[in-house]
C-alpha cells in the first residue's frame, strides 16, 4: 500500500516537495517515482504538518453515547486533523480501572481512525478521596501514560502529594484540573465586571492559580512530572513561567475557545459559551497568546466537550460547561497565532503535534517530516477559510461557540500511519 501526497510544502517551508509512503513509513522526500498502484493526493499549496495529538477531548463513551461516541468523536477528531487523542476518564463508569482504559483503548482501534489513549482516574470514582489503581492502569494493554479527574480539581494536596509521587516510578503525568472547590462554590463565569452586572456569581482567577502555584511546588519536591490542564488566566502563566524558571517538569495547554473568546460572550445570555474554566477577559487571552508563543504554556488542547441539547440549551445557571474544540482547533489556532504571526507553522507543529506527543509519551506521533519516520501527518491549506455549522461537524452534540463564523485554515488530509483516515472533509 503506498501513497505520494505531490507538491506539499513540510512546516510551510521551502519548495513544494512530493512524499512518499508506504506501509505506513515515509520512504521518500523530493522528486519521487509514483508507483502504479498509489493514491495520490495533490497538496498544492498546502502544508504538510505531523498529524495533531490532543492532550485532552472529552469522548463521552461509555455512559453518554447520546453526545459523543468513540466512533464519532475519532471522526471529529481525523477531520480535525488529529492523529492521536486523550479521552478524560470522566465517564459513567469513570475510568478508574484497568477494565475500563483497555476496553476504550480496544473501542479506538476498532474505530481506526485516531490512537484513542484512555486518560486514567487520579482518585477512584473521581471523588478525590483514594488513589486509583494507577500502576494496574499504566499495566494494562492501554498503556495508560496521563492520569486526571478531569472536571473536578484534585483539591487535596496530600493525595496530589500522592499522586505525583507515585506517577515517577510509573513515568506517566498528573494533569490537574486547577480549580480549588472552595473559591468555585456556585460560580458561573469569570469574576469581574462582567459577571457582576448581569448578577452571575464569579470564578475568580485566583482559584485557578492557587492550586497551580501549590501543584508546582508538590511536582518540583517530588522530582514529578505535572501537566496544567486549560490554563486559563493571565497570572497562571505567570507562575508556570516562575515554576519552569526554577527547573519543575511542569507542562501546560491552552485550549483554542481561551486563545479566541471572552467573558464579553456573556452579553448574549447563551450557555453555549459556558465552559469551565470560563472564559476570561481580553488581556487574558492576549497573554495566553504570547505565553503559547514563546513556550510557558506547551500546547493546545480543545478540551472538546459535547453535551446534549437539553442539558446546553437552557438558563445560563443550568446548563453544563463545555464546548466542542476538535474540529475547529486548527481554525482558530491559525487566525490566533499564525494570521497574528505569533507562531509560523514550524510553531504550529511544536504546539499541536511534538509537544503534546512528548508530554503523553507517544513514541510514534510528533515525529519529524522525514525519511523512516511513521506516516502520522496532517496536510493543511492556510488559504481557504470555511464556515463552522454545528449541526455539519462529525459529533453528535453541535455545542460549538463558532456557529456561523468563518474561519482561516483547512484541514484537507489525515493520515494514521499512512492510511488516509479524512480527505477533502469526509471520513475515508
Ligand atoms: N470543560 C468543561 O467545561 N467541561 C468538561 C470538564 C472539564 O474539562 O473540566 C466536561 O467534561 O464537560
Ligand atoms: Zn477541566
Ligand atoms: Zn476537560
Amino acid at each position: 500500500m503506498s501513497t505520494v501526497i505531490q507538491g506539499a510544502r513540510p512546516y510551510g517551508e521551502g519548495d513544494p516537495v512530493d512524499i512518499l509512503i508506504e506501509d505506513g513509513v515515509i520512504t521518500a522526500i523530493g522528486a519521487v517515482d509514483v508507483p502504479e498502484d498509489a493514491e495520490l493526493i495533490d497538496a498544492s499549496g498546502q502544508v504538510l504538518l505531523p498529524g495533531f495529538v490532543d492532550l485532552h477531548t472529552h469522548l463521552r463513551e461509555p455512559g453518554r453515547e447520546d453526545t459523543e461516541t468513540i466512533d464519532t468523536g475519532s471522526a471529529a477528531a481525523a477531520l480535525g486533523g488529529y492523529t492521536a487523542v486523550f479521552a478524560m476518564a470522566n465517564t459513567d463508569p469513570v475510568a478508574d480501572n484497568a477494565v475500563i482504559v483497555e476496553h476504550v483503548w480496544r473501542r479506538g482501534q476498532e474505530a481506526g481512525l485516531v490512537d484513542v489513549h484512555p486518560v486514567g482516574a487520579v482518585t477512584v470514582g473521581l471523588k478525590g478521596e483514594k488513589l486509583a489503581e494507577l500502576g494496574t492502569m499504566a499495566n494494562s494493554q492501554a498503556r495508560v501514560k496521563v492520569f486526571s479527574d478531569d472536571g473536578l480539581c484534585v483539591a487535596d494536596p496530600l493525595l496530589m502529594r500522592r499522586a505525583l509521587e507515585y506517577s515517577t516510578a510509573l513515568d506517566v503525568v498528573i494533569a490537574q484540573h486547577a480549580e480549588e472547590p472552595r473559591l468555585t462554590v456556585g460560580a458561573q463565569a469569570h469574576e469581574g465586571e462582567r459577571a457582576a452586572r448581569l448578577g452571575y456569581t464569579g470564578w475568580p482567577a485566583a482559584a485557578e492559580e492557587s492550586i497551580v502555584a501549590r501543584d508546582c511546588l508538590l511536582a518540583l519536591h517530588a522530582n514529578a512530572r505535572l501537566h496544567v490542564c486549560h490554563v486559563s488566566t493571565s497570572g497562571t502563566a505567570d507562575v508556570l513561567r516562575w515554576a519552569k524558571d526554577r527547573g519543575t517538569q511542569v507542562s501546560a495547554e491552552v485550549t483554542p475557545h481561551h486563545l479566541l473568546l471572552t467573558d464579553e460572550r456573556l452579553a448574549t445570555y447563551d450557555p453555549v459559551n459556558k465552559v469551565n474554566p470560563p472564559l476570561r477577559t481580553e488581556s487574558d487571552a492576549e497573554k495566553l497568546r504570547t505565553a503559547l508563543a514563546d513556550g510557558t504554556i506547551d500546547c493546545v488542547a480543545t478540551d472538546h466537550a459535547p453535551h446534549a441539547v437539553q442539558d446546553k440549551d437552557t438558563e445560563w445557571a443550568a446548563a453544563r460547561p463545555g464546548m466542542l474544540g476538535l474540529q475547529t482547533a486548527l481554525s482558530i489556532v491559525t487566525e490566533t497565532m499564525v494570521r497574528t504571526g505569533l507562531l509560523d507553522w514550524r510553531g504550529v507543529a511544536r504546539v499541536m503535534s511534538e509537544r503534546p506527543a512528548e508530554i503523553g509519551n507517544l513514541a510514534d506521533q510528533g515525529r519529524p517530516i522525514a525519511v523512516g519516520e511513521p506516516a502520522n501527518l496532517t496536510l493543511v491549506d492556510p488559504d481557504a477559510e470555511w464556515t463552522v455549522r454545528g449541526a455539519e461537524l462529525a459529533s453528535i452534540a453541535a455545542n460549538t461557540p463558532y456557529e456561523g463564523m468563518r474561519l482561516p485554515g483547512v484541514v484537507t488530509a489525515t493520515l494514521l500511519r499512512g492510511r488516509t483516515t479524512a480527505r477533502d472533509g469526509k471520513i475515508c
